[in-house]
């Protein structure tokens, strides 16, 4: 047997930790051969809470979770740490866009980031969840300059994720029939879901374009974007809670194919710094099409973009760009 991985999971006395847990303890993330030590942190009031968490977890009687590390502290949080899962942030509440969030939380990003840096491993994967999830990864990142700015993302797999639900719902196939569905940009309203390269498997075998298969560009163009765009304002809507077990499943199906490697023959989305790929600004953390291959991840090049396209890039782009000045300006005060 491997030796056990670090792993920290913030926010873990939250929604979305709840979930993601489990998957990550019972080896869905790291794989079925990994064990692990878990290292929960969330702020002091929360500690009695945390401790039911812990408790839940060692009554799930897994296998493969050798420790579990409760505290508020973030020395101990992030102390040699291999993965971290920054999920902890205050949640929007109805008609709110992620971005109002960003003068609450945007700090804990950059005191993470500094923590990261004293006490965790120079190769750790960082995935940030709490919102506004672009932003924050960017400022963690900054926070953090011993670790390489690789090392850091923010995440867009739920979008993707309900991206190729859409479709596949339309077409009546099952969800992983569907590739290389990317999505664009900022973790907002303002993101690109894009199918102009995706393939869909169809019910009698066939592989397929999802705009041939489909055969709607207006409904591709117009309800299939907006659904996926303001899918989260939906689920608050409906639940008066954001999304929490949908949130865990993407942030697990994140760092699984970081970690291990994206499916061959497709791509996944992630938010990275962008190096100015497809006219993007560089320094921003942009969600891209990646490949990810013994834990890099590396951008999809040479995609056609058509006007429509690039009206939706730049439009995200101009989101970010804003929200990271506004940012730098929060973590000055
Ligand atoms: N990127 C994405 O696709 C998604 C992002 N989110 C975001 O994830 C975040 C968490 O959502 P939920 O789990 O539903 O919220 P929640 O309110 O249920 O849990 C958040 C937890 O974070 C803790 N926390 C606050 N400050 C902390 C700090 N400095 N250090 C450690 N823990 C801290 C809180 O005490 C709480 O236990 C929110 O910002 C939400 O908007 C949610 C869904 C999808
Ligand atoms: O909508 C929210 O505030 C939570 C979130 O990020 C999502 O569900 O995509």
């Amino acid at each position: 047997m491997a030796e056990p991985i670090r792993v920290v999971v913030t926010g873990a006395a939250g929604q979305i930790a709840y979930s993601l847990l489990y998957q990550l303890a019972k080896g869905d993330v790291f794989g079925e051969k990994q064990p692990l030590s878990l290292h929960l942190l969330d702020i002091e009031p929360m500690m009695g809470v945390l401790n039911g968490v812990v408790m839940e977890l060692q009554d799930c009687a897994l296998p493969l979770l050798r420790e579990v590390i409760p505290t508020a502290d973030p020395a101990v949080g992030f102390k040699d740490v291999d993965a971290a899962f920054l999920v902890g942030a205050m949640p929007r509440k109805e008609g709110m866009e992620r971005k109002d969030l960003l003068a609450a939380n945007v700090k804990i990003f950059k005191a993470q980031g500094q923590a990261l840096d004293q006490h965790a491993k120079k190769t750790v994967k960082v995935l940030v969840v709490g919102n506004p999830a672009n932003t924050n990864s960017l400022i963690c990142s900054k926070y953090a300059p011993s670790i390489p700015p690789a090392n850091f993302s923010a995440m867009t797999r739920l979008d993707q994720n309900r991206a190729q639900a859409q479709i596949a719902n339309r077409l009546g196939v099952p969800v992983n029939n569907v590739n290389k569905v990317t999505i664009w940009g900022n973790h907002s309203s303002t993101q690109f879901p894009d199918v102009a390269n995706a393939t869909v498997v169809t019910a009698n075998g066939e592989t397929k374009s999802v705009a041939d298969a489909i055969n709607d560009q207006a409904w591709l163009n117009g309800d299939f974007i907006s659904t996926v765009q303001k899918r989260g304002a939906a689920v608050i809507a409906a639940r008066k809670l954001s999304s929490a077990m949908s949130a865990a499943k993407a942030a697990a199906d994140h760092m699984k194919d970081w970690w291990n490697g994206s499916p061959e023959g497709s791509w996944v989305s992630m938010a990275v710094f962008s190096d100015g790929s497809y006219n993007t600004p560089a320094g921003v953390m942009y969600s891209f099409p990646v490949r990810c291959s013994k834990g890099q991840w590396e951008i999809v090049q040479g995609l056609n973009l058509d006007e429509f396209a690039r009206g939706k890039l730049d439009l995200t782009s101009k989101e970010l760009l804003e929200e990271r000045d506004e940012a730098l300006a929060v973590c000055q005060d």
